[in-house]
């Protein structure tokens, strides 16, 4: 940029605010500036979001979504505009948002960590106290929210044949995942864009699950880079789920740089070729023109997905069982496949090598109507017994597990473990580390409870004849009358109409 800045001198705000236009446009991000004039039209989250911030500090709104090494990767370092001498930068005007304003109220009165008993109080407490953008992105389901539902109400379906008079003085809820001893059975699962919730993102939850002495399973779509969250480890394991690139280059790479950082399982996420339909995260972009759902601008990016499914348009929808060899020549992490929801397609995964799959409809948020993780392990697993083959792999449910009976029921039905999704991001959005560690506590202390109460003192005496899973199939859905329900069915309570 010649003339606007000497080696010595920094940028000033004014110089930046000159290029805040289609044609020449600069953000500042992090106390530099950019120019992402070129970049503009291949953004995935199109160019508005980037014109809406042209000129100024766009790094508020840019932090939550974009891992850290975002910009050294994928803007070439000759838009790299320099330091801005952030004191001349015109702070923004903050129109006075009355959300923001009530949502303020509600932090200052929420309730203190203690008066959380489990881990629906932690939904609870989130959904009054954060972003509405954020409670929209981690709540959502796909299309009605069906299979979100019956996610948790599945386990509800399942009854206990407790056994009586066993000694249960000494529990010991300890086990292996992957080779892995684990204190109690369950993993923190992946979930994408950690910084919706806590500016820390999810190395919150790798100081949680270092804690418990749980796994985390760090997801490609991370606000966190990778690096930072692996560097966030304290002698620990982690795990990769991967969304597989169109791009097998960028793929073998990230799984490669995975290996050599110590990850200790590779997660081949297969039910999400596309990112389902999640109206509520697309209503709560409605207000914010950077994901405007009702797109009518010219824009190249199907956008109307909010902002995962922006982020995410680099999955290859064309990942099938022919790149399975392929997987196992590039790493020597045991493979698993998460998002398998048919026993038909476990057989498959063993007869194709991998190491294990995890059962599981992404928390209701792809395929609506799919079946839930634990009903799906009720089928899987006495095909398999009967092939003798219920030990050739590790099978993981996840979905709507949200009590330490959730966790014994699957490990009854032979799980060897479950992942927990939303509890521990409802549980950092409103609390932080302490929110989590809790969460985790008061899991254990459920799990230890109710291990004395069905007669059991550790986890591998847990069996299928002690529990009654008759009630399992039937699929009476619920009326959704429930809080997921009265957000998604009552279209004019969008921004626009509230805010009239
Ligand atoms: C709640 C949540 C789940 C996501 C998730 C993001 C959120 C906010 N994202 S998503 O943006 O693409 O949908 C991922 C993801 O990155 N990769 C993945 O494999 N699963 C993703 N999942 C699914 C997750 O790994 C579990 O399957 C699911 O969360 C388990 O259900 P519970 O939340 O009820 O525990």
């Amino acid at each position: 940029v010649p003339g606007e800045q000497t080696q010595s001198k920094k940028l000033t705000g004014e110089q930046v605010a000159q290029h805040n236009s289609r044609e020449s446009c600069w953000v500042i991000i992090h106390g530099c500036a950019y120019d992402v004039t070129e970049f503009m039209p291949e953004h995935p989250g199109g160019p508005k979001i980037i014109l809406k911030y042209a000129g100024k500090d766009a790094t508020e709104e840019y932090a939550p979504i974009h891992p850290p090494d975002t910009l050294e990767k994928y803007l070439d370092k000759s838009k790299h505009l320099g330091e801005v001498d952030m004191s001349t930068v015109e702070e923004e005007k903050k129109e006075v948002d009355p959300d923001e304003e009530e949502r303020q109220m509600r932090i200052a009165r929420m309730p203190i960590l203690e008066q959380c008993y489990n881990l629906m109080d932690f939904e609870a407490v989130a959904r009054r106290v954060m972003k509405k953008t954020a409670w929209a992105y981690y709540s959502s389901g796909a299309d009605d929210e069906i299979t979100l539902r019956e996610n948790h109400s599945a386990f509800h379906k399942i009854w206990f044949r407790p056994r009586i008079l066993e000694n249960v003085e000494h529990i010991d809820l300890s086990t292996t995942m992957l080779g892995t001893k684990v204190d109690i059975p369950f993993y923190v699962t992946a979930t994408a864009l950690g910084k919706l919730g806590n500016p820390e993102g999810e190395v919150v939850l790798t100081r949680g699950a270092k804690k418990h002495n749980v796994i985390q399973m760090i997801p490609t779509l991370a606000s966190c880079s990778f690096d930072e969250i692996m560097d966030a480890a304290d002698d620990q394991v982690q795990w990769l789920q991967l969304y597989v690139n169109k791009n097998r280059d960028i793929t073998k790479r990230i799984v490669q740089h995975a290996e050599a950082r110590g990850c200790k399982g590779l997660f081949i996420t297969v039910d999400a070729p596309q990112l389902g339909r999640r109206e509520k995260d697309m209503r709560s972009k409605f207000s914010d023109v950077g994901s405007n759902v009702q797109n009518t601008g010219g824009d190249n990016v199907d956008r109307s997905q909010g902002a995962a499914r922006a982020i995410s348009s680099f999955i290859d929808p064309s990942l099938s069982w022919k790149d399975i060899p392929w997987f196992l020549s590039i790493t020597k992490m045991p493979i698993l496949l998460k998002g398998v929801q048919r026993v038909e397609d476990v057989i498959r995964a063993i007869e194709a090598g991998v190491h294990g799959v995890v059962l599981s409809n992404h928390g209701g948020r792809q395929l609506d109507f799919a079946r839930s993780g634990i009903e799906v392990l009720a089928e899987v697993m006495p095909v398999l017994r009967e092939r003798n083959w219920e030990n050739r792999i590790e099978i993981y449910i996840d979905g709507g597990v949200r009590r330490a009976t959730d966790i014994i029921k699957a490990l009854c039905l032979g799980a060897k473990g479950v992942g927990i999704g939303r509890p521990f991001l409802y549980a950092m959005s409103a609390y932080g580390l302490p929110g989590v560690d809790r969460a985790m506590q008061l899991l254990k202390d459920e799990m230890e409870m109710n291990m004395r109460l069905i007669g059991c003192s550790s986890v591998d005496q847990l069996n299928p004849g002690l529990v009654d899973t008759r009630a399992l199939a039937s699929h009476a859905t619920t009326v959704p009358g429930d809080s997921l329900g009265l957000g998604v069915y009552d279209p004019l309570v969008g921004p626009r109409e509230k805010a009239e």
